[in-house]
């Protein structure tokens, strides 16, 4: 009776079914209208969103129009002093002086820097101008330790709190936070003792109350961000802090530049509308140097040997390996050639990491031979060479490992070691994080382009632009210029899709090695095509190719798990299974470009006529057995016709419409190659509804029963394509240039 009431509709108890009917027929009105409201209420809700963010980015603009490099600030002359006197600095570098600025006039601030820039004087020299403490949250003990000790050799009072302090240490630490005649300018935490420890939060705010929350600086502060290439969860704490700590102005700090990471980061602190002060990433003392890995780990030694005891004889530096199990292999190997070494990883006891650390600094060890937990803080201005005996996990990674060179801003060197197989090795650890394999890929098109400046490519992933003069030949292409050539890589492209077929037929699966192998007409006799080697390419050059199909999308990695590890499979990709063509190919070289031959650059008709040939007679062979799908009829419809097929991703027709998507979105350059591919297009499809066919078989994936695409060949069962999802190859740059140099058949 109640319900009626509030319905405001006449209740009789005569005639119940009419009163029903009323009521639902009131409902479904309200429940019209609530809808309607609902979508409007989303759409100003998504406005508002817009709109405040506009403002915050208004905001962010307006303060950074101020002149933040004056000198004529209330505290301007002791900063100097200061600069001079204790931390015996001549002169600033830019955006020291606006950063320090902002912080001592209270406005929170992001200072964008690469390593080794000097972000760690932003925060530290307004500690000494302020009243009270600066804490700063630092991700590792390391870097703390390292920061500790400079400003301890300054006299200046810093302590740190982290899980080893002993009950004794923390106890000072808190009676210094809340005692007004203690002399602590800075206090470093790592960000899971402000998440974990209520004694330190609670002893905060009592600080904060007392008015001795002078600053907050947040070291290496993308690590808030799941964007970010080094994401740490205690990190979301820290949102709490503006909330919390009203008034006392944050500084982020980070050498991590995009801008997807700066906004999210942003927001998880809320200080939306910020100042954002960005340096460019251009280190110019640094020379980028990338060199094929020898495949022979004695070969790699002996040149690591010659690196250390020749070039920088005397000279201290840093080689990084992908594992801890590579660090500890390299050592010995090192010093048994009497190279004065010693490894830094995880798995070492803290002491005993701190005491190789200190070793390295005073030059006991002319380098440390480290995992990346050597990385973050790492504070020695006089490292003059980074070696990567194995490529880094992402563009970021390399950059900040590479970062720790030449700190002093003298010249130091960079080397990449690189070797597909070190691919596999990376791809199986990162495939399972969000972007893994998108950022790992940035890193290899990096090492296999043999001929743009890699200070250029670093900077396109840093959202910068960096002229070739911006380099003054401190990389090795800048350094010797090499004529290019654009390479059609379809005949390439080809070839490796008539060798996955054949394998996936005989119920095969091909790692990366396998199929570069059968590429050079090696490994089982059973599993080669003579019309699909490549008869006289050096194995570093189809390494390449093959690493270049795959950060093309053109092949992709298939991950399986065994019970002892990962192996990353070599599988068409998203191109491919379109019908789409590699992007193009520029090849660099110098000797060997004047004599170049049809042979490489324009794959002949003839081995294309017999691979389209080998190919088509496959087909026709497996098409006998397809029952559901006839992919010779299919594909000659037109594909306005294909409308039966519009659920169906990985059918021949589909895949031609995908390629018409697909076109939409290419350069004119792709397109050109587009056109030139599509005559062979049908062909390729077949070899991936092949491929497909024949892995399924091999994988034995659960049939649907609602939308049968193909019938497996063996068991006459009926099957869905499922897909992974790839990174998008949308995502990455299409131009890549590769060695050209010591390809005999080019002669
Ligand atoms: N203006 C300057 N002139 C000369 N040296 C400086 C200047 N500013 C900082 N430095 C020195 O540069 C080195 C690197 O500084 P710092 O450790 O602050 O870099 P960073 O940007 O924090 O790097 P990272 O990202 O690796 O933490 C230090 O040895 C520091 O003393």
């Amino acid at each position: 009776m109640e319900d009626c009431k509030i319905l405001d509709l006449p209740c009789t108890s005569q005639d119940p079914e009419s009163n029903l009917e009323q009521v639902e027929k009131e409902l479904k009105i309200v429940v019209r209208e609530l809808q309607i409201l609902q979508g409007r209420k989303q759409s100003l809700e998504a406005r508002r969103e817009k709109l405040r963010d506009a403002i915050q980015q208004r905001k962010s603009a307006h303060l950074a129009q101020r002149d933040w490099d004056k000198n004529d600030f209330p505290w301007s002359k002791e900063l100097e002093n200061i600069q001079k006197t204790v931390f015996k600095i001549p002169s600033l570098r830019a955006h020291q002086l606006p950063t320090m600025n902002a912080v001592l006039s209270g406005i929170d601030s992001i200072l964008v820097m690469p390593t080794g820039g000097g972000k760690s004087l932003c925060f530290q020299l307004p500690a000494l101008l302020s009243e009270g403490i600066t804490l700063v949250v630092s991700p590792l003990v390391s870097l703390m330790e390292d920061q500790l000790m400079g400003l301890k050799a300054r006299g200046i009072e810093a302590k740190m709190l982290c899980a080893a302090s002993t009950k004794q240490e923390v106890n000072g630490v808190h009676s210094d936070m809340t005692n007004p005649k203690s002399g602590l300018k800075l206090l470093y935490v790592t960000p899971e003792k402000l998440a974990k420890s209520k004694r330190f939060m609670a002893t905060l705010q009592k600080m904060h109350q007392l008015g001795r929350f002078s600053h907050l600086a947040i070291d290496e502060v993308h690590c808030c961000s799941q964007w970010g290439h080094d994401f740490r969860p205690d990190y979301k704490f820290l949102g709490i802090m503006r909330k919390m700590f009203p008034g006392t102005p944050i500084l982020g700090l980070t050498a991590t530049a995009t801008s997807r990471v700066i906004q999210d980061v942003q927001k998880i602190l809320d200080i939306k509308g910020c100042l954002v002060l960005k340096a460019s990433f251009n280190r110019p003392n640094l020379f980028y140097e990338v060199r094929p890995k020898p495949s022979v780990q004695e070969e790699c030694i002996t040149q690591l040997h010659q690196l250390l005891e020749g070039e920088f004889k005397g000279q201290s530096g840093i080689i990084y390996t992908m594992t801890i199990k590579d660090a500890e292999e390299l050592v010995p190997v090192l010093r048994s050639r009497q190279i004065s070494v010693a490894p830094y990883h995880a798995q070492m006891e803290a002491q005993v990491r701190s005491k190789v650390h200190k070793k390295w600094v005073a030059n006991e060890y002319q380098a440390v031979v480290a995992t990346i937990a050597f990385g973050m803080g790492i504070d020695k201005p006089d490292v003059r060479f980074v070696i990567h005996h194995c490529i880094s996990k992402s563009m970021e990674n390399f950059y900040q490992e590479s970062g720790r060179a030449g700190r002093d801003g003298k010249p130091a060197k960079c080397i990449v070691f690189w070797r597909f197989a070190d691919l596999n090795r990376q791809s199986t650890m990162v495939f399972t994080e969000q972007t893994g394999l998108e950022n790992l890929y940035g890193l290899i098109s990096y090492c296999i382009d043999s001929h743009r400046c890699r200070r250029n490519i670093i900077a396109e992933h840093f959202d910068e632009r960096w002229e070739s003069a911006d380099c003054r030949g401190m990389c090795d292409h800048c350094r010797t210029p090499r004529e290019t050539k654009n390479l059609d890589t379809t005949k390439y492209g080809e070839n490796v899709l008539l060798i996955l077929t054949k394998a996936a037929s005989m119920n095969e699966r091909l790692t990366g090695q396998k199929l570069i192998d059968l590429f050079l007409g090696k490994g089982p006799t059973k599993l080669r095509i003579k019309e699909a080697t490549q008869q006289g390419l050096p194995r570093e050059r189809a390494e390449n190719i093959v690493a270049f199909l795959l950060i093309d999308g053109f092949l992709k990695e298939d991950f399986h798990f065994t019970p002892y590890n990962t192996i990353s499979y070599i599988v068409p990709g998203p191109k491919a299974e379109a019908g789409v063509p590699p992007s193009s190919l520029i090849v660099g070289g110098i000797k060997k470009l004047s004599n170049t031959s049809g042979s490489l650059f324009s794959p002949s008709e003839k081995t294309i006529n017999t691979q389209l040939k080998l190919c088509a007679s496959n087909s026709e062979e497996k098409v006998r057995h397809m029952k559901k799908v006839d992919i010779k009829s299919k594909k000659n419809k037109p594909l306005k016709n294909d409308s039966k097929d519009t659920n169906s991703c990985d059918t021949p027709s589909n895949s031609k419409r995908n390629v018409s998507k697909i076109t939409n979105g290419l350069s004119s350059k792709d397109q050109n190659l587009m056109s030139k591919f599509s005559q062979k297009q049908e062909h390729v499809i077949d070899c991936v509804s092949q491929l497909k066919d024949s892995s399924k078989s091999i994988v034995k994936t659960a049939p649907s029963e609602k939308t049968p695409q193909f019938v497996d060949i063996s068991s006459d069962k009926e099957y869905n394509f499922d897909d992974s999802a790839q990174p998008s190859s949308s995502k990455r740059r299409r131009i890549i240039t590769i060695d050209n140099s010591s390809d005999d058949s080019d002669n």
